[in-house]
């Protein structure tokens, strides 16, 4: 089956009927609902443009022929992984970055499942069978995915074993000839029920120890699955227009906790079982991580060269453009751009085959950009919220310009250097929703929190960084010095 358009993405969605949650109520159909239309409506767009340019978009099958999706292309050479980044691209050039889920990112874990599917077949061959199975599945039928990594916050001091309540997070009830039930809870599904399927995988960062092996699973089902329920948050999409609020209106994917109240994982759906040394091992091992990080890294650019348009525009629509600090504070801006393009460029040049045929770009350079990034960007939305002051709360609403009576006060108070009134809120209002909206401050926790908690990913990095090499250089060069000890403190002490 060839790639899917909007209109076959809304039509599977009405007929899955997911079982979706919202104001304690559930969701008739989320393809009219006010909460979570719109995006669909985006979601929608980015299918269509696989069609719209498909030579940028789509590729051969290899194994129907069909025309699929590039986004869950395995590179094979340095100049398909920059196709498949490229197809990327597009879609992020459309949603502007703040559509962390667009279907991209979840495509690089099927990709690497189909490459790596052996990893899988450790415990047992069957595993293995069916990641590969599942990887051409989901590409040959365009299956949009959502996914859950953690557990629950109830007390992060403690494994899940220890719990005060241990069968709060999801865990293994029963295996029977069907399959494997499963019941408890994950967190976060960004994009929970208005996608196809959901992935259960392991966290990237939070490993587990053998106590935890019940809540050690990776599988895939459909997101209608009796037993499985979406429970969304208050969504930020207020259904005003894209005058009002031009970012939340129409990529507002909203956030759901998942609750599985025993239910049926068939046998063929599951990839890892009770597992948490393979678990540990999974995004790793599979090169997913590296993958993942790649479509991050150029969702991060596209994001970045936004915010600095939004910037620039903004400082030279009340004239502030030229005063020092002011400057300074885009060439802030500037220079996380820069720097994150010259990351992804090292990835990509220094890509390499490994061991399971996938043309795998530079971890190095992949992980300094995803350790990096969380930390930075704060800091461009406390810029733009800096460079906008007042005027980022001074954001009459498109009604208010259409009254006959305030309108033309407004449009004449708002002007700016070179705007009228109406224009120059509307980068206003644009600034805002980007950063101090209730979309634009879940976009700053969203960077900061969506690849795990940027403090242990830290951690980790500096463990496993290669620190010795930088550590000789410096006894070398204090050996040179050729510095003999005073006698005094030559004591021969011991340390
Ligand atoms: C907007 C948004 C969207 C998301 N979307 C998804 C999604 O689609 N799918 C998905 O699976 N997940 C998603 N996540 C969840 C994301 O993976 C987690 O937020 C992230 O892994 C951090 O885990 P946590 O939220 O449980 O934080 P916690 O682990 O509960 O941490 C809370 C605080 O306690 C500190 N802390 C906790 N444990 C320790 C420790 N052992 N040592 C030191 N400090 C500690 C942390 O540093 C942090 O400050 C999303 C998160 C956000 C905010």
């Amino acid at each position: 089956m060839p790639a899917k358009t909007g209109a076959e993405y809304i039509e599977r969605l009405k007929k899955a009927n997911n079982n979706v949650y919202i104001g304690g109520e559930r969701v008739d159909d989320v393809t009219e609902h006010p909460a979570f239309k719109n995006v669909i409506q985006s979601m929608a767009k980015l299918y269509d443009m696989q069609y719209e340019k498909p030579e940028k978009m789509l590729y051969d099958s290899p194994t129907t022929g069909d025309k699929v999706g590039k986004t869950f292309m395995m590179p094979k050479t340095i100049d398909q992984l920059i196709e498949r980044r490229e197809a990327i691209m597009e879609w992020q050039s459309f949603t502007k970055g703040v559509m962390g889920r667009s279907p991209d990112y979840l495509n690089a874990e099927v990709m690497t499942m189909e490459a790596a599917y052996d990893f899988y077949g450790q415990d047992n061959p069957l595993f293995a069978e069916n990641a590969r199975k599942y990887a051409e599945y989901a590409r040959e039928n365009d299956i949009s995915l959502t996914h859950t990594l953690i557990h629950p916050q109830v007390n992060r001091a403690k494994i899940q074993a220890e719990q005060k309540d241990a069968n709060v997070a999801l865990h293994v009830v029963e295996k029977n000839d069907d399959g494997v039930v499963v019941d408890g809870v994950r967190l976060l599904a960004t994009q929970g029920g208005i996608t196809d399927e959901i992935m259960v995988f392991p966290s990237t960062v939070k490993k587990a120890g053998e106590k935890d092996d019940p809540y050690s699973l990776a599988f895939a089902i459909p997101n209608n699955t009796p037993g499985l329920r979406y429970l969304s948050r208050e969504s930020f999409d207020y259904g005003m227009n894209s005058y009002d609020h031009p970012l939340g209106s129409k990529f507002e994917e909203g956030d759901t906790i998942v609750a599985f109240d025993h239910v049926l994982v068939p046998w063929d759906r599951i990839f890892i079982l009770e597992n948490s040394t393979i678990c540990n091992q999974a995004f790793a091992e599979t090169n997913a991580v590296v993958h993942m990080t790649h479509q991050v890294v150029a969702k991060d650019i596209a994001k970045t060269e936004f915010l600095l348009g939004v910037v620039l525009t903004l400082m030279d629509s009340i004239g502030i453009d030229g005063f020092q600090h002011v400057k300074d504070k885009g060439t802030e801006v500037m220079l996380t751009l820069e720097n994150m393009k010259s990351h992804l460029f090292r990835a990509e040049h220094n890509a390499k085959l490994d061991k399971w045929g996938m043309m795998t770009p530079d971890f190095e350079a992949l992980n300094a950009a995803r350790n990096w990034y969380p930390r930075v960007y704060p800091r461009l939305a406390e810029i733009l919220r800096i460079l906008g002051a007042s005027g980022m709360m001074g954001i009459p609403s498109y009604d208010d310009f259409a009254s006959d009576e305030i309108g033309p006060i407004l449009h004449r108070a708002m002007q700016g250097k070179n705007v009228e009134g109406f224009e120059r809120v509307q980068i206003f209002r644009l600034a805002w929703d980007l950063t101090m909206s209730a979309f634009g401050s879940r976009q700053t926790h969203y960077e900061y929190y969506f690849f795990g908690d940027p403090i242990k990913m830290g951690m980790a990095y500096f463990d496993q960084y290669d620190k010795e090499k930088y550590k000789d250089v410096v006894k070398d060069f204090l050996k040179q010095e050729n510095i003999s000890k005073p006698s005094a403190i030559n004591s021969g002490m011991n340390v």
